[in-house]
């Protein structure tokens, strides 16, 4: 599902990580870990194709991407979020996703009225509604309570359980039986020259 050789990523034209090797099957999931500023987050969008790698080889399934932003429309509702961010992928929306995201009774309110776990947990059901099966996870649990973490948790592990995969940059536990990978050995040589980043924004 995801396949990159030998990858160099960069942020506003500084080298962070080199040599990064890397392979996601279906089924299965990969932690990623590391200091605050190592690069998480960028290497996760050049994975989603929202920025060019410095260097190396990437192949990867389209992804479903979830950022610090949950892209949550403030003026349509809960339930028109989702069924906007489906029509926009293809894709529908399960009668299970609103159990699984405690997000049934708040279906009428509009997004700009969520708090900021509510919001969060409508961000995340919007992986649910995508159809894609390569989830690529920021921080997934930043403002979800300790229920609504293991509710994501369990959707998660049923997602790799039919055929998805997710690369995960958590500095929570999700109870996944996934290997961890550790940045720090690939931090960027000082000295090493970044490429174009004009796709960063
Ligand atoms: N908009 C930006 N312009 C320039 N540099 C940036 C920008 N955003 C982040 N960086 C820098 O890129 C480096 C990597 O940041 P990144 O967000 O990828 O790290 P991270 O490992 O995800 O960190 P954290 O654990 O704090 O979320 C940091 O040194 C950061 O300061």
């Amino acid at each position: 599902m995801l396949r990159a050789a030998r990858l160099g990523i960069e942020r506003g034209g500084v080298p962070l990580l080199q040599g990064l090797d890397l392979t996601l099957e279906a089924g299965a999931a990969l932690i990623l870990r590391g200091p605050n500023g190592i690069g998480k987050t960028s290497l996760l969008r050049v994975l989603a194709g929202l920025q060019p790698p410095m260097e190396g080889q990437l192949e990867a399934a389209p992804a479903a991407y979830a950022g610090h932003r949950d892209g949550v429309k403030p003026t349509l509702t809960v339930a028109e979020n989702l069924f906007f961010w489906a029509e926009t992928y293809g894709g529908s929306v399960p009668d299970a996703l609103w159990e699984a995201f405690d997000l049934g009774r708040l279906r009428g309110r509009p997004g700009g009225a969520l708090s900021a776990g509510q919001t969060r947990r409508l961000g995340l059901a919007r992986l649910a509604v995508t159809g894609r099966r390569l989830l690529l996870l920021d921080e997934p649990t930043v403002s979800l309570d300790a229920a609504s973490v293991a509710r994501f948790a369990d959707w998660l592990r049923a997602h790799l359980a039919g055929g998805g995969a997710a690369i995960v940059a958590t500095h929570v536990a999700l109870g996944l039986e996934a290997p961890e990978l550790d940045l720090a050995p690939f931090r960027a040589l000082a000295g090493a020259r970044g490429g174009s980043d004009e796709a960063f924004l």
